[in-house]
């Protein structure tokens, strides 16, 4: 949903084309030996250029790194008991080594390219290239996969790679292990040192806080827990607990983190550390109410602990926000500004609304009670963001996923390795995500191995296709942008953005092109607010793609992506009107830009080929908008009130927000004293529309003035739908403003 799939654009088109052609090549050298012809030396020496290559050269001939998901295949999920160990010499090309496992160790300093890469030997000292996904980019750095580094690949997977060489990929973060020098996996010449089986409990302690003083939290963590398995005094067993905790929240594995806490308070139950980490590790998983209860215990327990207490001071207001729906939206729109990445520290409000089955497309999400137009639904803090910064020289990524014949750009490649590391870091919310409308993809019914948690990329990667959102960075900003446009293009409705996300509840809201709410953002939260006034038990829907980005010969919005054809009441009328009324609608709406564009613009011309629009509908618009007239009209109601001929001003502006779909009574002559202006039906949601209740209340401003702050008041609400919020109307439009529809061009 608004993001950039480039999948038809010629030059990617080709660029998949061409990436599917070197997978067949590669697929029919399947069987072959995986054990490259060149010597190590050779390797190593086209390892070093390549990492030198990458740092001068474009990824492709886009200019864009591009990232390649390969077929779809399972993570490894057969305990390692069962697992054989494969050598390089007999693995094979394009080859799942199913039942097997590798055991390899770096021989030179991990680089960052399009994965993490190192070259790898085995006992044999065969060589070859390691290529690990969607790990942490820090993997690179001086503490993780240094030279010498031991691991286990499970399952592996030899790839004929883009260049023609061989590598082992990795795609599922739990089918590769790190093991520690000291484990028994690793054969005696690869230690460095011999380590002392008769090491305490208390020297691993201690080792641990060496690592984490360095900030290697990975080594800490494996040395407390190597305190924990050496028999420690209670006493020594809770300080390796309290420090492990500490190193786990600072690798954000919260759900570690929170389990050794609870082992803590299980023996000390008001240990202030343990309370504290508990009440820390609940909030980042935004249990805010747990949180909250813990640090109640702190404020009573330890008044003079001021960082508790301001711990608690924020966990409170989180709860409050997920309680009460009550956020201070300008404050976000500033701190999303200043912050990057923009990810604003917010309770989640779930108004209301739930999830239930529907009756041919899935789950929806319903409302449980009336609601009016404006009302807030959600304000949902994303499960994953990932942002581009358009003013920075971060690359744009192109990712190509042959399964699905889908490029995009954007942030999707970073989506899937923030999901799936926060997945597998934390496996409680797995359940959750993994529930996620997925489509026909079958994945493993396994949520961990060996203790570790199982995070299938490829699901992760589907799902966010299916559910994920291009957002910009504020949804004022995109409007502010959207009013500055001066021509009304489909560009210009069509927005796309390169940042882009994943917000859980959201996603269980379905299309519709008469959709009844609409999404806005501020930095990494998404606030759905009904657009029209809804009962009880009705179905929320808002736009995949707004049916106003098409084209008009093209017929119905194109939903392909998602897998459906919309079937609603727009839909239908495209369909039904046929191919002739449809080019006819073209036609005279390209004749209509042509004839507004003109120096001496001729109005009653105009009025007439906009009639001649309005006769190829054969349904009334409060039935099924009539979308290509809303333009012409509004311009029109836009050119009336520059020139002062109000009435006239007024009709056209009713028009624009008629054909949409409202129905409006009381806006139209003659007046009657003191009748109020209402809308007995809001129509669909444009940014067009708050502009078009801005022209009606400055025109009546002059013409009634009792109706002029109704109409500012549905500017406002139509604001509020549009942008999130409404602190920032008054900045964004006034009716002092040099413009027809009061908006301010000198709005920041
Ligand atoms: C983001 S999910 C929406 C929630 C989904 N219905 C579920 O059960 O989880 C998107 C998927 O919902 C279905 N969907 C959404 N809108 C639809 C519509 N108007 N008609 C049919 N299917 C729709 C499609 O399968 C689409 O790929």
């Amino acid at each position: 949903m608004d993001t950039h799939d480039v999948s038809d654009v010629p030059e990617y088109f080709k660029y998949l084309q061409t990436h599917k052609k070197n997978l067949k090549n590669a697929q029919a050298l399947k069987g072959r030996p995986a054990k490259s012809p060149k010597s190590k030396d050779e390797i190593l020496m086209q390892f070093m250029v390549r990492k030198m290559m990458a740092a001068r050269t474009p990824a492709n001939p886009m200019n864009i790194r591009s990232s390649i998901l390969p077929p779809a295949y399972p993570p490894c999920h057969t305990p390692f008991s069962k697992l054989s160990k494969v050598m390089i010499k007999s693995m094979c090309l394009e080859t799942h080594h199913r039942g097997r496992y590798l055991l390899i160790r770096t021989v030179t300093q991990a680089d960052t390219m399009t994965a993490v890469m190192a070259i790898v030997e085995d006992e044999d000292g065969s060589v070859l290239m390691l290529q690990l996904f969607n790990q942490e980019q820090e993997l690179s750095n001086a503490h993780s996969l240094r030279e010498g580094t031991v691991l286990v690949v499970r399952e592996p997977y030899v790839k004929v790679m883009a260049d023609g060489d061989y590598g082992i990929r990795v795609d599922h973060l739990s089918d590769v292990w790190f093991i520690p020098e000291f484990d028994d996996l690793v054969p005696l010449s690869w230690r460095k040192r011999v380590t002392q089986s008769d090491e305490s409990a208390s020297s691993w302690k201690v080792k641990g806080s060496e690592h984490f003083n360095q900030g290697d939290y990975r080594s800490a963590i494996i040395c407390y827990s190597k305190a924990l398995d050496t028999h420690p005094s209670q006493e020594l067993a809770v300080i390796a607990q309290l420090n492990r905790s500490l190193s786990f929240l600072r690798s954000y594995r919260f759900d570690a983190a929170l389990k050794d806490v609870e082992n803590v308070l299980q023996v000390s139950e008001l240990s202030e550390k343990g309370l504290f980490r508990k009440a820390q590790a609940l909030y980042q998983l935004r249990r805010f109410k747990e949180s909250c209860e813990i640090h109640a215990i702190l404020a009573e327990k330890y008044p003079d602990n001021t960082q508790a207490a301001h711990e608690y001071s924020r966990a409170s207001a989180r709860l409050m926000e997920q309680d009460s729906g009550k956020y201070e939206f300008r404050k976000m729109i500033l701190e999303a500004k200043k912050r990057r990445p923009p990810m604003l520290d917010r309770g989640t409000y779930i108004g209301p609304v739930t999830v239930k089955q529907t009756q041919s497309h899935g789950r929806g999400l319903f409302t449980t009670e009336a609601v009016k137009a404006g009302d807030l639904l959600l304000c949902e803090k994303a499960f994953a963001h990932a942002f581009h910064d358009k003013d920075s020289s971060q690359d744009l990524r192109l990712l190509l996923n042959v399964d699905m014949d889908k490029a995009t750009i954007g942030t999707q490649a970073e989506l899937i390795e923030l999901i799936t590391q926060k997945l597998h870091k934390n496996p409680s919310l797995i359940p959750d995500f993994v529930d996620l409308h997925h489509g026909t993809y079958k994945s493993v019914d396994v949520l961990e191995m060996d203790g570790i948690p199982v995070v299938d990329t490829f699901l992760v990667e589907r799902i966010i296709l299916l559910n994920g959102f291009g957002c910009p960075l504020s949804s004022r900003e995109s409007h502010i942008g959207y009013m500055k446009e001066d021509d009304n293009t489909a560009n210009k409705v069509n927005m796309q953005f390169h940042s882009s996300g994943v917000w859980s509840l959201a996603s269980y809201i379905n299309h519709s092109c008469l959709s009844n709410a609409r999404r806005s953002f501020i930095g990494d939260i998404m606030i759905v607010r009904a657009s029209r006034d809804l009962p009880s038990n009705t179905e929320i829907t808002f736009w995949y793609k707004s049916p106003m980005s098409r084209d008009p010969k093209e017929g119905p919005v194109n939903l392909q992506h998602w897998g459906f054809k919309c079937d609603c009441l727009l839909c239908q009328e495209t369909r039904s009107a046929g191919s002739s009324v449809l080019s006819n609608r073209n036609r005279i709406s390209a004749d209509l830009q042509r004839l507004f564009k003109t120096s001496k613009m001729n109005l009653r011309k105009i009025e007439d080929r906009i009639s001649n629009l309005a006769g190829t509908y054969s349904r009334p618009a409060s039935e099924v908008p009539h979308l290509t007239l809303e333009s012409p009209y509004l311009s029109l109601a836009a050119i009336y009130a520059s020139s002062r001929k109000l009435e006239k001003s007024v009709e056209f502006g009713l028009k624009a927000l008629e054909s949409l779909g409202f129905v409006i009574k009381g806006g139209n002559p003659p007046y009657v004293s003191n009748a109020p202006l209402i809308v007995k039906k809001w129509g669909l949601m444009n940014d067009d529309v708050v502009g078009c209740w801005m022209i009606l209340c400055l025109a009546y401003r002059e013409l009634v003035p009792t109706l002029a702050s109704q109409a500012e008041g549905y500017a406002r609400v139509s604001y509020k739908i549009c942008v999130g919020e409404d602190e920032t109307f008054d900045k964004t439009y006034s009716r002092l403003s040099d413009r027809a529809d009061g908006f301010l061009t000198t709005a920041k």
